[in-house]
């Protein structure tokens, strides 16, 4: 059974998608610059469609899961089974209104106020909740510069790292939803196709929990291992070999967090380890 897997064809999560399926050993293949769809390493199709059309096409049954923000996934309302968090595609659609409104909180913003936003379900909805009445001028793209065109008071539109907010003269006033970017399946998959599924996320799985573990080895004294042991938790404690000469020293090896690598090393070093390596881990099944 081959599943198809709907997977943005362009965009802000494009290239992240399919670095990650790559990763995981599906590898994308086939695939011209404008094909619409691509075998991924044999076991899943890739159908490459809009990132605002996969909600609707994995609801509808036109592919069996699919990669999407979840602002997308949310605005699209469909029941929709959420199946993995991948981790990147992270940014918040949030509340903007320009500098010189005097608004500064959701309070502040009126009853009959316009919203220009391309979410309007998730505007509508998040106005609705705090029983503000608003009225939402629905726009594609570019919600940014509807305040300065007077077509509307206020945006709801999405933002990382705040510089087109800036840049549009608009301040961040509240945080509708966070987002980022989701492995989604529909409800109606038949257990075989669940099956596939559920291999599909370890393979996604392990390469996330990969990115964030280095590889470590050392030769380390055998009078320091007990220090060593503390500063190496690994997975289930580091893995300690012995060295052919059979002398002084032992080989440790552990999984550790890259964040902490700096620091650990410079533990070891101080332990009077040796010969320290460090290397990334491609995949990570615990
Ligand atoms: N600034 C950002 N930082 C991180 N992720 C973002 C950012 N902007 C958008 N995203 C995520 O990427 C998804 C797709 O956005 P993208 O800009 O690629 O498509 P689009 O603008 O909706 O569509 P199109 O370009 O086809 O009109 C968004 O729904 C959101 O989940
Ligand atoms: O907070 P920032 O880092 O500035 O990111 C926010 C911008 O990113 C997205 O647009 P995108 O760049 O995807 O362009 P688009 O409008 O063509 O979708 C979003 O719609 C914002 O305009
Ligand atoms: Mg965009």
């Amino acid at each position: 059974m081959l599943l198809k897997i709907a997977l943005p064809n362009k965009g802000r999560l494009s290239e992240e998608v399919r670095e990650l399926f790559n990763d995981a050993g599906l590898e994308v293949r086939g695939r011209g610059e404008r094909a619409l769809t691509a075998s991924l390493g044999g076991e899943f199709e890739a159908i490459f469609v809009r990132a605002q059309d996969i909600p609707e096409f994995v609801a509808d049954g036109a592919a069996h899961a699919g990669v999407t923000g979840w602002d997308l996934v949310s605005e699209a309302g469909r029941e929709l089974e959420h199946l993995m968090d991948l981790e990147f595609g992270k940014c918040r659609l949030v509340v903007a209104a320009r500098e010189e409104s005097g608004i500064t909180h959701s309070n502040d913003v009126r009853d009959g106020m316009r919203v220009a936003s391309c979410f309007p379900r998730l505007t509508q909805d998040y106005f609705a909740r705090r029983g503000q009445s608003i009225t939402v001028v629905p726009v594609s793209g570019a919600a940014e510069i509807a305040p300065h065109l007077g077509i509307a008071d206020i945006v709801v539109d999405l933002t990382s790292t705040g510089s087109t907010l800036k840049m549009n003269g608009l301040r961040e006033v509240a945080t509708v939803l966070e987002s980022s970017a989701r492995l989604v399946s529909s409800k109606t998959n038949v257990p075989e196709a669940r099956k596939r599924l559920d291999e599909l996320k370890l393979a996604l799985g392990s390469v996330l929990a990969a990115r964030g573990k280095r590889y470590l080895m050392a030769n380390v004294p055998r009078d320091s291992l007990a220090g060593v042991r503390e500063v190496l938790p690994g997975l289930n404690g580091p893995t300690v070999v012995d060295v052919l000469d059979g002398g002084t020293f032992v080989a440790v090896h552990a999984v550790v967090a890259a964040k902490t690598i700096y620091r650990t090393v410079n533990a070891l070093k101080a332990l009077g380890c040796e010969g320290i390596l460090v290397t990334r881990i491609e995949r990570l099944v615990a």
